[in-house]
């Protein structure tokens, strides 16, 4: 759900790019006597169950690395008790983490005391949480109002920008009433509204939609996009459910047992699984739908295909490229910015679908016909 340009300076080369959240060997250890586990390597080679065992401790984050980067929809996905809640609480010490660094636009959370973890829950990194913790009295703009309050604004001012933001999130007409006159979804809505009200740098949501029926779920799911595409706002999303992190993620980060299995784009998680949980874990996602056409792309071999046959984007999913081959019957150009970056063809589509193809790895021949052909420069 990229709104971000994925060209372009690689990351931590400016100042846009710097990480908004950085995560460095982080451990989360509940239990007796839990700060010996990190630095035992004895202790930290035993599986959960052993270590459960031998000390009484579980260990929910076991030394987790990575950047939430500005601007991005970053996804922690994984089943029950894989340490997703523990690891996103730890970001603002909800949680108090066992051993890592964190920080936040480069200031050391660790490091803050009261007032400014206060500061950081409030303004900078507000979360949406799965039971919406509404304030039951509370009529719907009060709730929302709710964290303004608390800020210090002024009733005037603090209700004219609560409405505007119940406006955002479709929730017009419905200002005066509370909380237990509302559906599960609209409820939902109220709470995303409230922490949108404060104009936090992160919203990190907890498993926000998993109480909701499906259908309401897709609607705040489509919500979610929505609001990402309009503001760019920078989210950490937890979910057991592998399609909303499709579908919701610039990236995914996979945990297991504590552990980050995987991190990549939904395209590497399904394309280039690291290892054979995280295989077992994609084997059902319908990978036309997540693969793009970058995956199966190969150079022109002549420079007629490089100007003729419908043009994609590089962005182009493999399912829409079918379609577009399908109706042409010819291969078709993978176009940037009038440039052809390569030809997909039926076999190479096919190729994608049947898993016989990796993202990155060319079809089998065409290096060859790449050396062979005489090309012309905007082909390659
Ligand atoms: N306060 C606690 N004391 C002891 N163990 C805990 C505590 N909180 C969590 N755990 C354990 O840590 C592990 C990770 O829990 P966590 O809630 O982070 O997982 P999760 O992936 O968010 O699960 P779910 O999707 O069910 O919420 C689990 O084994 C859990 O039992």
């Amino acid at each position: 759900m990229s709104t971000t340009t994925s060209a372009g300076t690689p990351p931590g080369t400016d100042r846009a790019d710097a990480p908004v959240f950085s995560v460095d060997g982080l451990w989360k250890v509940f239990g007796p006597k839990a700060a010996r586990v990190p630095a035992d390597p004895e202790l930290t080679a035993l599986t959960p169950a052993e270590l459960r065992s031998r000390t009484g401790c579980t260990a929910a984050v076991r030394d987790v690395s990575f950047d939430v980067r500005k601007g991005e929809v970053f996804v922690v996905m994984g089943l029950s008790g894989s340490g997703k809640s523990t690891l996103v609480r730890c970001l603002t010490r909800l949680i108090e983490p066992t051993a890592g660094s964190i920080a936040i636009d480069g200031e050391d959370v660790r490091a803050m005391d009261k007032s400014r973890l206060r500061e950081l829950r409030r303004h900078r990194a507000a979360m949406v949480f799965q039971h919406f913790g509404l304030l039951p009295h509370r009529t719907v703009l009060d709730n929302v109002a709710y964290g303004l309050e608390v800020q210090g604004m002024g009733r005037a001012e603090r209700r004219e920008r609560a409405a505007a933001v119940v406006a955002k999130v479709g929730l017009e007409g419905l200002e005066h009433r509370r909380p237990g006159q509302l559906s599960g979804g609209q409820r939902q809505r109220v709470g995303l509204a409230r922490a949108l009200a404060v104009d936090p740098e992160v919203l990190l949501f907890d498993e926000p939609f998993s109480a909701l029926d499906p259908l309401i779920r897709r609607d705040m799911q489509e919500e979610v996009v929505r609001l990402h595409r309009e503001e760019g706002r920078t989210m950490v999303f937890i979910t057991h459910d592998l399609q909303e992190a499709l579908k919701l993620g610039d990236r995914i980060a996979l945990m297991r047992d504590g552990r980050v299995v995987q991190l990549g784009t939904p395209e590497e998680i399904v394309g280039s699984p690291a290892d054979d949980y995280v295989r077992e874990f994609v084997r059902d996602v319908p990978r036309e739908q997540v693969l793009t056409v970058r995956t199966a792309m190969r150079p022109a071999t002549s420079s007629e295909e490089a100007v003729t046959g419908p043009a994609l984007f590089p962005d182009a999913t493999v399912s829409e490229a079918i379609e577009a081959v399908a109706r042409a019957g010819s291969a078709a150009r993978v176009m940037d910015d009038g440039r052809c970056l390569g030809v997909v063809d039926a076999d190479a589509l096919l190729g994608v679908v049947a898993g016989t193809v990796a993202p990155g790895e060319r079809p089998e021949g065409a290096a060859v016909l790449l050396e062979e052909a005489e090309l012309p420069k905007e082909a390659v």
